[in-house]
């Protein structure tokens, strides 16, 4: 207890986990993320502070990256997640903080949602969580879905399919009446291209991936990588057992007019190009603050 004026203060602390393998973040060293005032929960002789604090090891670029993500997945669950909806759960690393304050407040709020996945790690968190898993064939309509990206433009442009889960989250998105998407400060861009290098991702019918590779090579120059597997053998196949190309491309695009030439290929399955979906972003960063961009729509 700390006393202020003639108020009791009861400290409350809530120690946000890092849950990582990684051993730095075994180190467990405290980092003040924010200290608020909780005026719900006054009474008469004591106000309660909610401090967040992330274990985190100093000068850690990793730990100061998970510390973003984390307080724009919990913001924009506090802020978009309601009694009764039917969430669409996106996929990667960041989605996961938000699966985790979803599975807390249902602890305690019994939130009864409904959550359908896009992907096969998707549907792991959501079951690991307590959380109700559902499916587009019983809940074709989506209230709200959240997910990740790995680059935001001025516009709200997205690119995705950094995690290889672009078919089935833009499927959900497009599902969804409200679209938030949540990430570190460092998907927050002007311009596309700018802090991701890895290009525009592309699922293709494994049996189409040389003719989509020159096609693509052709109409719109850059070059479209087929992406390998890190631990096995030979290409990524995606939860839709197709392939994806990475196209890399070079400086500024029309992003409508490119997202139109790559979908009337043949043999193209789905592109990573989110273009007019998302209504909001929310980019954290490890001192706790949350940006939130919404559409100009
Ligand atoms: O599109 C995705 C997976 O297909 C992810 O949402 C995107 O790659 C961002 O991932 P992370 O949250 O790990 O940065």
């Amino acid at each position: 207890m700390v006393a202020v004026g003639l108020k009791k203060v009861n400290i409350l602390l809530r120690p946000l986990l890092f849950l990582s393998k990684s051993p730095s973040s075994l180190q467990r060293r405290p980092l003040l993320l924010s200290c608020k005032a909780d005026f719900s929960k006054r009474t008469s002789s004591s106000l309660f502070l909610q401090c967040q604090f992330f274990c985190s090891s100093p000068g850690n670029m990793a730990d100061a990256t998970e510390a973003g993500k984390m307080v724009a997945a919990r913001r924009a669950v506090d802020e978009n997640i309601k009694k009764g909806q039917v969430v669409g759960i996106g996929s990667g690393s960041t989605i996961i903080f938000a699966v985790e304050r979803i599975g807390e407040r249902n602890k305690k709020e019994a939130l009864n949602l409904t959550c359908i996945p896009t992907s096969f790690q998707a549907r792991q968190l959501i079951q690991d969580h307590g959380l109700t898993l559902g499916s587009l064939e019983t809940s074709p309509e989506i209230d709200v879905a959240i997910d990740g990206a790995d680059e935001v433009d001025d516009n709200l442009y997205l690119i995705k399919g950094g995690g290889g889960c672009l078919m089935q989250e833009k499927i959900i998105a497009s599902c969804a009446k409200s679209f938030f998407i949540i990430a570190d400060t460092r998907k927050n861009s002007k311009v596309l291209g700018t802090s991701w290098k890895k290009g525009v991702p592309i699922e293709v019918l494994p049996m189409a991936y040389r003719p989509v590779q020159l096609k693509i090579n052709q109409l719109l120059g850059g070059k479209a990588e087929l992406r390998m597997a890190s631990r096995k053998a030979g290409p990524v196949v995606t939860d839709n057992g197709n392939f994806i190309l990475d196209w890399v491309f070079d400086g500024a695009q029309d992003w409508p007019a490119v997202e139109r030439t790559i979908r009337d290929v043949p043999g193209v399955v789905e592109t990573g190009l989110f273009l007019n979906m998302a209504a909001a972003a929310y980019f954290g960063t490890a001192d706790g603050n949350v940006l939130v961009r919404t559409s100009k729509q």
